[in-house]
């Protein structure tokens, strides 16, 4: 067998609205800005260029990564390809954060707990109460989901622990039959998934920073450890620069 059987490619979502306004959002089901189609149409052109071509798409069931994979296939004349979706994929959720402006948290609170809120592993903001402005409790879309799978709050070892189950029953069958598989997600949902892949440690991980519409291109070997550790990113100095911006979010401009 191949010593790297497996090709995964992964894509933050293009800037959304909320990325524009420094808002926290977490499962808030904000839109792509014109900017982040752009980045989304630029990921397909790069996948092109790549050659790396996606037999499937599994992308979270908020609209930002849906629309992101939509323009990014779209650009690769990949339209066709077969579409999953899970909840387990979406954003991590940003409990009473939501809606919130990074800037003025990172003031009221100070940077220590501003940072502990947004990068720890373990720390969960407060959680969002059922009905409040930002909750998600009565979405259609989370109905099948039990109410005490649901999250009000998560820290991203709680996405990790609700990620995971997807990556080996919904993403890991679909790269055992060789496809080439395209995830299309966030942020945060990323950097649980490259955390496990990576064995990134629970320090580390807080400093590490997934850019928007840039693809993440991964090469697994049979046991599905990168073979090239923290994969390849197909704009490597585009994602150098991407990456210090989402680190400096809540900072004064
Ligand atoms: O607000 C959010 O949901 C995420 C991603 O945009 O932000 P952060 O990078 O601060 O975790």
């Amino acid at each position: 067998m191949a010593t790297a059987p497996y090709k995964l490619i992964l894509l933050r979502h293009g800037e959304s609205e909320w990325n524009a306004k420094n808002l926290f959002t977490g499962w808030v089901d904000v839109d792509l800005t014109d900017k982040g189609e752009k980045e989304a149409r630029r990921g397909g052109e790069l996948l092109t260029a790549a050659g790396l071509l996606p037999d499937i798409v599994h992308t979270s069931v908020q609209k930002r990564a849906i629309r992101t994979a939509q323009i990014a296939l779209e650009a690769a004349d990949r339209l066709w390809i077969p579409v999953k979706r899970s909840w387990r994929l979406n954003e991590r959720h940003y409990g009473a954060l939501q809606g919130k402006d990074k800037a003025q948290i990172r003031e009221e609170f100070g940077e220590e707990q501003f940072m502990l809120w947004r990068r720890s592993y373990d720390t969960p903001p407060p959680a969002l109460e059922d009905g409040a402005e930002w909750s998600q409790s009565d979405d259609p879309r989370y109905a099948t989901i039990p109410s005490e799978l649901r999250p009000r709050t998560e820290c991203l070892k709680d996405v990790v622990t609700r990620m995971l189950p997807y990556w080996y029953d919904g993403i890991v069958p679909d790269l055992l039959t060789g496809r080439t598989v395209l995830v299309a997600a966030h942020g945060n949902s990323l950097r649980a998934l490259v955390k496990h892949l990576d064995g990134v440690s629970d320090e580390e991980i807080a400093g590490l920073n997934i850019p928007t519409g840039i693809p993440l291109s991964y090469e697994l070997d049979a046991d599905f450890h990168p073979v090239t550790p923290g994969g390849t990113y197909l704009d490597p100095e585009a994602a150098k620069a991407a990456i210090e911006a989402v680190k400096n979010q809540g900072k004064k401009k």
